[in-house]
């Protein structure tokens, strides 16, 4: 059955185009003040105010929609209060695509050596310079606003994965507190506020964040505390009991992830928007992405393959070059080498959302899905 539920409200609304066949798959659009933007959706990361290795203009050509940037490290260097004298995020980095800001939780406990977390927020150390810094709700929502992006993320803390039930329930209540913090600090209008769900890998925490954040009443939803290290079955289990808790006609974030295999599966759980730093890191050594899995472009069987990274894709890099000539870039530490590596494994995430929302589209996600599982390896 499809049906169409449209909204056409405040910003960041979710208009979904097509809920088609058996799954939660969705195909929509999301309303934002740099565009209207086509979901499922894969948002390149630009941690520091760049994706790296990249420019906006090939972005732009390859069909990024909206980036990702990180406020812990810009709220360190160099200060949200510069970025909001140099015009904002957008003029600063010149991107007049949307832009999403994390809220610095992930970071602040994945990245600092961490201090202390209380009621009030999270003390850390800057892995810049040591100094000791500070986080909270408040101070975290005054920084995205000063960046200015379109979408903007509650202040909340990432659960590290395994954690005892009783650690993970106070948090994820206080979580819930902290949301509830950031959206009376959030004063920026134009600018949508996304709650993020916690609950450990417990089920029961899980329903009582998301029914929690609910009940605050969000323009869109992130689910964090997932791709932690994790098994994939595991995170799968949390999607199905988190995702139909929340509004069909909000949009869903699932932080953090990921490879082909893991969007494919978390878009038939109804998920619509999808960040991760893997297609740019796993370039920057040599590591391209297929559809039938990786391929490590810097080994020497490629010595003599004069043959493009994938025939299909129309990537500037398989359009232009050959394994043989990336591999020997990356071999000689040419920085054009990891630009063609990133540029591909961009191009084929951006363009594997694409073709998903088009199998919703046309009714048709379910048999995409496992043709594609059937010939990709993890
Ligand atoms: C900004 N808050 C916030 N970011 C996150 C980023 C993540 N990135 C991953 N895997 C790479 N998991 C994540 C969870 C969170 C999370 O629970 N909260
Ligand atoms: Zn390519």
């Amino acid at each position: 059955t499809c049906a169409f539920a449209g909204q056409k409200k405040v910003l960041a609304a979710y208009e979904e185009a097509v809920k088609c066949g058996y799954s939660g798959a969705r195909a929509g659009r999301l309303h934002t003040p740099h565009g209207v933007f086509d979901t499922p959706m894969f948002m390149p990361v630009g941690t520091q105010a760049t994706v790296k290795a990249v420019s906006p203009r090939e972005l732009k050509e390859m069909g990024a929609q909206i980036i990702l940037s990180n406020t812990y490290h810009l709220y360190l260097r160099p200060g949200t209060e510069l970025v909001a004298e140099a015009g904002g995020l957008h003029r600063f980095m010149d991107w007049d695509g949307g832009i999403l800001t994390d809220s610095g939780g992930f970071q602040v406990f994945s990245l600092g050596p961490l201090r202390k977390i209380t009621e009030e927020g999270a003390a850390f150390r800057s892995h810049i310079d040591g100094s000791t810094q500070f986080l909270s709700p408040e101070i975290a929502i005054k920084a995205q606003m000063n960046l200015g992006a379109d979408i903007i993320m509650a202040f909340d803390e990432c659960i590290p994965y395994p954690a005892e039930y009783q650690y993970a329930k106070l948090s994820t209540e206080r979580t819930t507190r902290w949301a509830e913090r950031s959206q009376k600090a959030h004063t920026r209008s134009g600018q949508a506020l996304f709650a993020i769900v916690q609950g450990g890998m417990y089920q029961d925490l899980r329903r009582v964040s998301a029914n929690d954040l609910v009940s605050l009443d969000f323009p869109g939803y992130g689910i964090g505390g997932l791709s932690v290290g994790e098994p994939k079955p595991v995170m799968y289990e949390m999607l199905e009991q988190t995702v139909p808790l929340l509004p069909e006609n909000k949009p869903r974030y699932l932080m953090g992830v990921g490879t082909p295999d893991c969007l494919v599966e978390a878009v038939r759980y109804g998920i619509d928007m999808f960040d991760c730093v893997f297609p740019t890191r796993v370039a920057r050594n040599g590591t391209a992405m297929t559809k039938s899995g990786r391929l490590v472009v810097k080994n020497a069987a490629y010595a003599k393959d004069f043959l493009p990274i994938d025939e299909n894709c129309g990537c500037y890099a398989c359009q232009n070059f050959s394994r043989a000539y990336i591999r020997h870039l990356l071999k000689a530490d040419e920085i054009f080498g990891l630009r063609l590596t990133t540029i591909h494994n961009l191009y084929f995430l951006l363009d594997f959302t694409k073709k998903m929302r088009q199998a919703i589209l046309e009714d048709r996600f379910l048999s995409f899905r496992e043709e594609f599982l059937a010939q990709y390896c993890k």
